[in-house]
């Protein structure tokens, strides 16, 4: 019989699977929904302190080979997304769950840090030092110094469980620097990756972009970006003590992707492009897919197999 438990930190969830955050996470009802589906757990859309309206419309499409976003934060705020998720807490039958934040300074970051901090929130805050759509604002985690400033400030204030969402890094030297910095602190994980930052998707027929902000550039999910999202959960299996969890995001459309995922040495196993397309019925195809895959291969228990990928 196949278990599909995983633990992540002090946590314990049904199954690896939740969305990523961004999609179907901005509202209760979508976030009702997750909790409905046969995802093991959800994470918030990434709050700023404030309401977000984020970029012009259109901001999100969906491609043949996956899907490119300049959405640019758009968000409730946090306190929606902390009040929802204090609400859910008191429920035995709701998982611990996920809240993101993505300020656009380190101040803002730190303060909604702080603002969490006083509560009793049990659950994991994912700081997003990754979104590539705010105009004039790069992705902090490709400043190595940066990061390291937000997470001796992040630390010296927030001592709840606390994991970072990482772009896509292309340089095997990235990964070492990085490592270097991540191990220093107490993470309870790491999320990689974010979308993969500033693509240019073209119709040809229409000779147009097809997104409205940034002329069209726009962070891109799907399959275009499973390689590049197997690379860096397995360059950091590879580089972090081993008490950072890694949750791997990027790519999945099947059971085999997820398999994938956890061979690369993934704990958990986040969905967006393909939830955006399919719904959070997704969930139940993904869990199933994976269970069929795993008793093929006579594996029992994620474990069994988790960061086991064999090189020639
Ligand atoms: O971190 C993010 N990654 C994305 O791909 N898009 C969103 C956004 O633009 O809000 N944020």
């Amino acid at each position: 019989m196949v278990n599909l438990t995983t633990s992540l930190h002090n946590y314990t969830f049904q199954n690896p699977l939740m969305n990523a955050s961004g999609v179907h996470c901005y509202t209760t009802e979508q976030l009702d929904e997750l909790l409905a589906s046969d995802a093991g757990t959800l994470v918030t859309k990434s709050a700023t302190t404030e309401y977000r309206q984020g970029n012009p419309e259109p901001r999100y499409r969906n491609l043949a080979l996956g899907s490119i976003n300049s959405m640019g934060l758009p968000n409730e705020g946090l306190k929606y997304y902390l009040d929802y998720v204090l609400g859910k807490q008191t429920d035995a039958q709701v998982p611990p769950l996920f809240l993101s934040v993505a300020g656009l300074s380190m101040a803002e970051d730190l303060e909604m840090l702080a603002q969490i901090e006083k509560t009793d929130f049990n659950g994991l805050t994912e700081l997003n030092l990754s979104c590539p759509n705010v105009p004039g604002k790069p992705q902090v985690a490709y400043d190595f110094e940066a990061t390291e400033k937000m997470l001796d400030e992040a630390f010296s204030i927030f001592h709840k469980p606390l994991g970072v969402k990482l772009p896509p890094y292309f340089d095997l030297a990235q990964f070492d620097i990085m490592a270097n910095i991540l191990n220093k602190y107490p993470l309870a994980y790491i999320n990689t990756i974010n979308s993969v930052g500033n693509g240019l998707y073209i119709d040809v027929d229409s000779e147009t972009v097809a997104i409205k902000p940034k002329g069209g550039f726009g962070g891109l999910g799907g399959a275009y970006i499973l390689p590049t999202a197997l690379a860096n959960v397995h360059a950091f299996r590879q580089r972090l003590n081993p008490e950072i969890a890694i949750i791997g995001t990027g790519g999945v459309q099947n059971g085999a992707d997820v398999f994938a995922h956890i061979l690369a040495g993934a704990d958990m196993v986040q969905v967006g492009t393909q939830l955006a397309k399919d719904g959070p019925a997704v969930f139940t195809r993904l869990t199933q897919e994976l269970t069929n895959l795993m008793t093929e291969k006579n594996y029992q228990t994620l474990a069994d197999f988790r960061g086991k990928v064999k090189t020639l």
